[in-house]
């Protein structure tokens, strides 16, 4: 099921449980705008290569739309999809499937309402393969795709941030291309540099500079999140972190700082992998090792403290929690009856089809849905938004109390929906985040 197709399932549930007005469910649907632009750089050669990048507004009732800019040369591709709701290729031009974009922004808004933060949803991407592209290149066709975008951007309006295949220095040179028509911003954009994160030509990194108005914890947000979720989670069902064995696919900024900070509070990753391959230790992987390989390496492949395993079989290793944080759509009707986890923590964005997750449920696996389980970093994105606007800055310690606040207060609310509805939890979070959104919409009289 492309992704699209599932996002707007869920939501049409969600929406048949809220008893919501069909005028207003196609409302809510209906992305506020779409935007896709064509994005031609010369390459460091000097020949002209064009690429295609798009940014999806889906809504704006509860707040200016926030959502991250993917880089990715599949970015949409969902594993075991039929091709033709993929990448497209046309004329040697890289495309990011819209579907795929428009499910990512609508996620967004679901979010953004289950955290409980004022901002609507938004997503974007431009279908290239960062890992070929030189700096200077990515520099050049993160600055046209701004020049592009710029008067439809804006930080009561849209603010992006960072998702897979870009980082802090990518925000750094949204931030700079938009000043230049726009005057200073650093609120324009979230997940911008801090004096730890990211070299800087000879210049030494700097523990706690907030260059460029970076909020310390971004970073190691969306994974500190996925901690704390998981934790509450493990409480309600009686366990312990540090009983549990882990496997997680992924170990980019999500899936690395989860494995990191859930090895600290002592539970045992026991499988990972990336792009690169899959590595599997059953006495438990030396994070902090393989984070040093992994960096020095550019993937975890080679890593000695553990045996290689197929990456394909990653997912359905023997383990109590499973995190997917690298694609969506990895978990499905193929591999579902197979998985072996007892949970299933949704770091990535929509990588379960909802015909997994009906298998799964019949299976008894508790799935901790995306649009709760990854919101720490849109709500650190929130936080450093704050931050720039009041022109104050936090430090670390507040920043991960005030996040864990957050994702404890929106387990508790999504809970209370489940009850209310007698529904899964990706369900609570769905009629959480709807019902948000429709009151707001509502009351701005926005609806037809
Ligand atoms: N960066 C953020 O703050 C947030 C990210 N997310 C989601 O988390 C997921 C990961 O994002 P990031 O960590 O930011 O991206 P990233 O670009 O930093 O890392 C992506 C990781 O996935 C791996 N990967 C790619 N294809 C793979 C495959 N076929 N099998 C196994 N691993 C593969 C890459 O090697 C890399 O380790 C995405 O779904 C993203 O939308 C969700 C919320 C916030
Ligand atoms: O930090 C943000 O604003 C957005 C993060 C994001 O793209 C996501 O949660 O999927």
């Amino acid at each position: 099921m492309n992704a699209l197709a599932a996002t707007s399932r869920n939501f049409k549930q969600a929406a048949k449980l809220l008893g919501l007005d069909s005028k207003l469910e196609k409302s809510l649907l209906i992305p506020f705008r779409e935007i896709k632009v064509e994005c031609t750089i010369p390459k460091d050669d000097g020949t002209l290569v064009s690429f295609v990048g798009f940014r999806v507004q889906h809504d704006n009732a509860r707040g200016p739309m926030k959502g991250g800019i993917r880089y990715h040369h599949e970015v949409g591709v969902q594993a075991k999809l039929s091709y033709s709701s993929l990448l497209i290729i046309l004329n040697g031009i890289l495309q990011v499937d819209p579907d795929e974009v428009n499910a990512l922004a609508q996620l967004m808004t679901w979010k953004t309402a289950v955290a409980n933060i004022p901002y609507g949803g938004a997503k974007g991407g431009i279908g290239c393969t960062p890992g070929k592209l030189s700096k200077s290149e990515l520099e050049r066709l993160t600055r046209v795709f701004t020049q592009k975008i710029h008067d439809l951007i804006g930080i009561h309006t849209d603010v992006p941030a960072p998702d897979m295949g870009t980082n802090s220095q990518t925000m750094a040179w949204i931030l700079d291309e938009y000043s230049k028509f726009h005057g200073y911003s650093p609120a324009v954009v979230t997940g911008k540099p801090v004096g730890n994160t990211i070299s800087c030509f000879k210049l030494c990194k700097l523990i706690n500079s907030k260059d460029l108005g970076g909020s310390l914890g971004r970073e190691a947000a969306t994974g500190r999140g996925v901690l704390f979720a998981t934790e509450v989670l493990l409480e309600e069902h009686g366990k312990k972190l540090e009983d549990q064995r882990f496997v997680i696919q992924g170990f980019g900024n999500v899936g690395s700082w989860a494995a990191q900070l859930i090895s600290e509070a002592g539970g045992q990753v026991i499988a990972v992998s990336d792009v690169t391959g899959a590595i599997k230790n059953n006495k438990g992987l030396n994070i902090k090792e393989l984070l040093k390989h992994s960096s020095e390496n550019h993937g975890i492949r080679g890593f000695t403290g553990g045996e290689p395993i197929d990456p394909g079989s990653l997912l359905i290793e023997d383990c109590d929690v499973l995190i997917p944080a690298a694609l969506g759509g990895v978990i499905n009707r193929e591999n579902a009856n197979d998985i072996k986890a007892k949970f299933i923590v949704e770091a990535a964005n929509h990588p379960t089809d909802p015909e997994a997750d009906e298998i799964l449920s019949k299976k008894g696996v508790v799935i901790l849905p995306d649009i709760y389980a990854n919101s720490g970093g849109v709500t650190v994105s929130y936080f450093e938004w704050v931050q720039n606007i009041q022109g104050f800055m936090w430090d670390e310690e507040k920043v991960n109390a005030e996040l864990r606040t957050y994702i404890i207060r929106a387990f508790n609310n999504m809970k209370e929906m489940c009850k209310t509805y007698n529904c899964d939890l990706r369900m609570g979070a769905f009629t959480l985040g709807v019902n948000r959104v429709a009151r707001a919409t509502v009351l701005r009289g926005w609806e037809a």
